[in-house]
């Protein structure tokens, strides 16, 4: 009888998504280059309110299409799926028409400087690109989940932002890479997310099975990254949203109280939360919104893998896995916690009790 071939090597399951792996991240970084561009000379017209009455801005618009020209162009297929935030309906308005000529200006300049393609897109192409991102997304195929700019609101302060861009593959996450373009190399532990002299502008991604890292923007070796092993809640630190409607601040001093957290949060907009709990700037990412039904899968798509990989947990506040299998909203009950695996059951019934208490649970 012949012998059973060798098992793979360990990397194997990750070298499955070596080229998609390639191509995510550098259409991140591409993404990056037209949105620094622009939040350095953000203007008023250069902003529009959607139906929900959030911010969208040129550079939300530019970095879609910047990612998705990389990905078609890059990894070639007939099935190209993607579940993006932004959409073109306002963009085809009469009142956009400066806004549009203005995006597809951004678009080409930032392909012209970079050198990799030799294509210019008409305005008509830059709607069509958007619009590639109106995929539903679900449990079977492979699917790209973008937030072309995660934290729009702090991009326009000229705070923390993140692109953010994660593959669904039969309903699992399989892979992240995140681009943080003001975001220090080194350790933000103890500062509300500023930086002096240091090195600003990384990238974080991740493989299923294979780990997450962290290199600059400008494409440094990548070094792995992990989540802190700390395992006593009074040594924690914890970071959430600056949008106070974003995460209930009653409700999370609570939870801090309770387990006996002595640090104060590290306020930070964006995923860029994910990526530096990722690397053990802190101890836990949590969120628990005002009324808001539904939690969408380009907010934490992939921030999760790349806190998985690091090691670390993300939960909902039930202690429920997140399932990104369900369309472009996540089916989750209220919050959600990202931590290390010694801290998350401690976290998560702080949460439960606090809830209780504040009327949020039953
Ligand atoms: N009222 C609300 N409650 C909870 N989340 C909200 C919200 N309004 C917007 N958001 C989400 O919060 C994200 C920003 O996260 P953070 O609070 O961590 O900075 C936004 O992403 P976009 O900026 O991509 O729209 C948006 O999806
Ligand atoms: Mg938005
Ligand atoms: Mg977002
Ligand atoms: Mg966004």
């Amino acid at each position: 009888m012949s012998q059973l071939p060798p098992p793979p090597p360990p990397a194997a399951a990750g070298n499955q998504y070596g080229a998609e792996h390639a191509a995510a991240k550098k259409a991140v970084a591409l993404a990056a280059r037209l949105c620094k561009k622009v939040q350095q000379d953000l203007l008023k017209l250069d902003i529009q309110t959607k139906a929900d009455r959030t911010p969208v801005t040129v550079a939300d618009y530019g970095s879609q299409v910047l990612v998705s020209l990389v990905l078609k162009m890059d990894l070639p297929s007939n099935s190209f799926s993607m579940v993006a935030e932004e959409d073109s309906e306002d963009l085809r308005k009469d009142e956009a028409q400066e806004m549009l000529e203005h995006i597809t200006k951004l678009v080409n300049e930032t392909i012209i400087n970079d050198g990799s393609y030799s294509i210019t897109l008409s305005k008509e192409d830059v709607l069509v690109a958007i619009d590639g991102g109106k995929s539903e997304g679900g449990p079977s195929g492979r699917h790209w989940i973008l937030d072309p700019i995660d934290g729009t609101k702090g991009f326009i302060r000229g705070d923390q932002y993140a692109i953010g861009l994660a593959l669904l593959d039969e309903g699992k996450v399989v892979l992240g890479a995140m681009a943080c373009p003001n975001l220090p190399f080194k350790s933000i532990g103890d500062r509300n997310g500023g930086s002096s002299g240091d090195q600003v502008g990384v990238v974080f991604s991740a493989t299923i099975g294979c780990g997450s890292t962290v290199e600059t923007l400008g494409g440094s070796q990548p070094q792995k990254i992990s989540v802190c092993s700390i395992s006593n809640p009074v040594d924690a630190s914890f970071f959430e949203s600056y949008e106070r409607k974003h995460c209930m601040r009653d409700c999370t001093s609570s939870i801090a109280e309770k387990l006996g957290i002595q640090a104060p949060p590290v306020i930070i907009d964006s995923q860029a939360k994910y990526g530096a709990i990722a690397r053990g700037d802190g101890a836990i990412y949590w969120r628990f919104p005002h009324k808001r039904s539904k939690e969408s899968v380009w907010d934490h798509a992939a921030g999760s893998i790349i806190i998985t990989e690091a090691g670390g947990l993300v939960k909902d506040a039930s202690g429920k896995d997140l399932d990104f299998s369900k369309g472009r909203y996540l089916d989750r009950d209220a919050g959600i916690i990202a931590t290390n695996k010694y801290l998350m059951p401690l976290v998560v019934k702080a949460a439960q009790e606090a809830m209780k208490e504040e009327g949020i649970l039953g």
